[in-house]
This record gives structure tokens, sequence and C-alpha cells, in this order.
């Protein structure tokens, strides 16, 4: 099998190496890819619907809305009819087996819990030849995929394997192996990825065997974007022959320490991609100072600030003006008693972000991602109430944050202009719409499908936004 994989990426002209310190990688092979050409695509091996926003989603096509549950297992969600048969192959077991728990103890079924059963009873699906098994969907692909079981801390170890003890309860097969299915929760937790919607809001998780070749980068060459369920991996870069492929695991708009330490936390390894490579040089203390950072006394300077050798103070690097410890701690220690204050009175949520918003700019520096994610979660509390025009007031704040934190193809950035020119349609300033949508269509044509849904209506408003810019031009002449 594995040389059929080799021999079927040879034909993409892509290969797989092995590299010390990283394991197997993905390289270009044989050509050059260029931005916005697939790279690879693949289905799940398993996936299962996500609950994060509190949304039940169905299984099979993970869309939410108007869904029944599966009566028997009252586990899984379905959107029709049509879903459920398909998934009926794969649902017959597990529906089986979690009809059997205990009514009040199904609550208990995480959608972790869901993957993995999921996992194993698509092996033994495969193994009895009720489901077909081929070069890109067999198991052989999900037990060479890395686990890091020594690297474990025994507290982690010890939920896996209570994990694991559940999916024996569950699926009661007697030849199940414990040990295997706590390693097949650390090979999940460090492989699978989210699957993401055009907008890239959470679906689900899916687990992507070849896919999950590909090693990360803090500046990745490629982007990993879904159609579907299925995930596509598209060049963001000019790939040349003989490079290594790179998708990125992590937020990249982060400080090189924070970038590391997640990277360390949950994959085990020290990056040394191009970005983490300049760790403790000039360019990344003052990157990662702006990104997370203090901002300076004075309101017009947008300078960084670093303490002072004595520990005592902040000092800006650009205008030398120094911050005290206590004055920035006690604006820190209002930000931390807003933050509580936001996730208890949810109905005041609007007026609570903007007095953080407030305290954050007093704080952090103007292009802080802390300071971003507040504005975000304003944009979103606003575009809810339809307050257009604040809502658009506060997205243009935030583009030129998102410019410097997602340089490039990005689709996040894209996103960002996407919202922009839609709400700049909305409220008829045709001329910002074409130029906020005009950006979008730039990126997202690279980062996602050219023809999707999502593109071509994205395309049409830009259309749109034109053809309202031309009226309103001939109006006036
Ligand atoms: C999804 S897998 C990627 C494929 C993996 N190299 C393999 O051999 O199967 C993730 C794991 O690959 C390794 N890895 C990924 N990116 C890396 C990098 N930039 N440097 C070192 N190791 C990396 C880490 O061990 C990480 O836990």
């Amino acid at each position: 099998m594995q040389q059929d994989l080799e021999h079927l990426l040879e034909g993409q002209g892509l290969g797989v190496s092995i590299l010390p310190g990283k394991g197997r990688c993905l390289f270009a092979a044989s050509r050059d890819f260029y931005p916005g050409e697939v790279i690879m695509r693949q289905d799940p091996y398993v996936y299962v619907p996500g609950n994060s926003d509190g949304e039940s989603r169905c299984d099979r096509c993970l869309c939410s809305g108007k869904l029944s549950k599966c009566s028997a297992c009252q586990v899984a969600w379905y959107c029709g009819s049509s879903c459920q048969k398909s998934d009926w192959n794969m649902h017959r077991l597990e529906c089986k087996a979690l009809a059997m728990v205990d009514k009040d103890k199904r609550k208990f079924v995480t959608p972790s819990l869901r993957l993995m059963l999921k996992l194993y009873i698509r092996r033994r699906l495969q193994q009895d030849k009720v489901i077909p098994a081929t070069v890109w969907d067999n198991h052989r692909l999900v037990e060479a995929l890395v686990a890091h079981m020594s690297e474990l801390e025994e507290k982690q170890l010890v939920l896996y394997a209570q994990m694991a003890n559940l999916v024996n309860l569950i699926l009661q097969w007697p030849d199940i192996d414990i040990r295997e299915i706590t390693e097949s929760f650390s090979k999940l937790s460090c492989n699978a990825h989210t699957i993401c919607d055009s907008e890239l809001r959470p679906l689900g998780t899916g687990l992507y065997p070849v896919i999950a070749i590909i090693n990360h980068s803090c500046a990745p060459n490629s982007v990993l974007v879904f159609d579907e369920r299925t995930a596509v991996v598209r060049a963001v870069q000019h790939i040349s022959k003989g490079s290594e492929v790179f998708i990125s695991y992590i937020e990249t708009a982060a400080s090189t320490a924070t970038r590391r330490k997640a990277l360390k936390e949950q994959y085990f390894f020290d990056c040394l991609c191009i970005r983490c490579a300049k760790m403790g040089t000039p360019d990344d203390i003052k990157e990662s100072a702006i990104l997370e950072g203090y901002r300076c006394q004075d309101s017009r300077c947008f300078g960084f600030l670093l303490r002072d050798s004595e520990n005592e103070e902040f000092m800006c690097q650009e205008c030398g003006q120094a911050r005290s410890k206590e004055e920035m701690g006690k604006i820190a220690g209002e930000e931390k008693d807003m933050l509580e204050e936001a996730s208890t009175r949810s109905n005041h949520a609007l007026s609570i972000f903007k007095k953080i918003e407030n305290l954050q700019e007093e704080l952090y520096h103007p292009f802080s991602v802390i300071l971003l994610r507040t504005r975000e979660k304003i944009i979103k509390i606003l575009m809810d109430q339809e307050d257009w025009t604040e809502a658009l007031g506060y997205c243009r704040l935030t583009i030129s944050t998102y410019e410097r934190a997602y340089p490039g193809f990005h689709p996040l950035l894209g996103l960002q202009y996407y919202t922009c020119g839609k709400i700049e349609w909305l409220l008829g300033e045709s001329d910002d719409a074409i130029k906020s949508l005009s950006k979008a269509v730039d990126i997202l044509r690279v980062t996602h499908r050219a023809n999707s849904a999502f593109v071509n209506d994205l395309v049409s408003r830009l259309d749109e936004a034109r053809a309202e810019a031309y009226y309103k031009l001939s109006q006036c002449t």
C-alpha cells in the first residue's frame, strides 16, 4: 500500500521523504506548484461533527439547521433521509453500540470519543470488506501516523487511557486493544484537522491520513481549506521542485514564544521554520512585542515596548519614554475584571467589550492581536444586531492589523476584506465596496476553489457593486 501511495503521489508531482527530527514530509518532487494550485485533496478517513458553537450538525454533510436525531441511538443527527441513508454503512455499528449505552450517559459521548469509535468501526468494515479500502483510504495509513506516546505527560496518558476504556465499554468487541486505542487518541491529537466552512468557521473534526504527512511552518507555502468535508491543500506561494510543502497547524498571528509553546505542547516539536529561526533577533523581538506587547505612553508614537534591565519599567524603543509596571498592571487588572464580567453578563456584552477595547487601546500596541480579537468580538455582536455602520467602522479598524498579521494570500485577510466589502455594499458605499471586494477576490481565488459557490457569490457581489457604481456615475453626468 505504501508503495502504491508513493506511486500515486508521484503522478501528482509529489513525493514523501523522511527527514531527521521531522519524520515524514511531503515535497514537490518533480514539478513546481504555483499560488492557487491544488497540491492534494483527500476525503476524510473518519470525521465527526463538532459542537463547539453549541449547535448540532448533520453527521453526514455537517450542515446545521433543521435536523432530526437518529431515533435508535439518539446521538447522531441528520438533515434528511438522504444523508441518513448515505451514512448508514458507517453509522450502523456505532448506532447499535450507542443504543446500548445508558440514556443519561450518552451525553458523555463527546465528538472525540465518536471519532475514535468511527475509526475502529471503519477499520472493521474495511477488514470485512463491507466498504472498500483504497490506496488513499485504508487503515495502514492510520497505523503510520505519529503518536508521540513517550512524550505524553502522565496526566494526558491517564486521560487517553480512560477514554480508551470508554470506547471499549461502548463497542464491547472481544478483540479490542485498549493500549492501541490510547495510542490512537494521541494520534488524533497531533494528526486530525478541524473541518471548516468557506469562511473558516469550524464544523467538525476529520482525519485525513495522507494530508497528515504535511509538516508545519509558521510561514507556510500552502493552506488547508475544505470543499464540504474534502480537505484541499492549495499553494499560496511558489513551491519550487524539491521544496517541502508546509501548512500551518496553529494561529500564525502570535509571538514566536507563543507559537513555539503551542507547537511543543500539542505536536511535540521545536519549530525551526524561517520565522522561528529568527527567534531572539532584533526583528523577531520587535515583531513579537508588536503582536502581543504594550504600547507607548504617547498615543502618537507607534513604538514597541521592552522591559528595562532592572525589570522595573517598559521602555519605548522608538521615543525612549518609559511606562511603569504599576500603571500597566492597574489597567491590566481592570481589563481582567471586565473580561470576567463579559463572561457572566452576556446581555451586556457589547458595552463590556467596548470598555475592554478602551482599556486595551491604552495598554497594547495598536497592531496587537489581543486588541484585534476584542474588535472581532465587537464586530460580530454589531453584525448580529445589524448595526452595519458601526460594524463597518470596527471592520475598517482591523484591516491594517490583518494586513500585518496575515501577509500574502492568507484566507483570513481575504475574508476580512470580504466582510468589509459586504457591509460597504450594503451601506451603498459602492466605490469602497469595489476596492474591498476586489482585494478579497484576489486572495480568496487563490486560497479557495475559483469556481466554488462561495467565490462565485463574492464575484457576483463585486459585479453588483461595480454596476451600482457605474449607475451612480451615469446619474451624475
Ligand atoms: C501531522 S504530523 C506530520 C507528519 C509527520 N512528520 C509524520 O512523520 O507522519 C505532525 C508531526 O510531525 C512532526 N512535525 C511537523 N512539522 C514539523 C516541523 N516543522 N519540524 C519538526 N517536526 C515537525 C511533529 O512530530 C508533529 O507532531
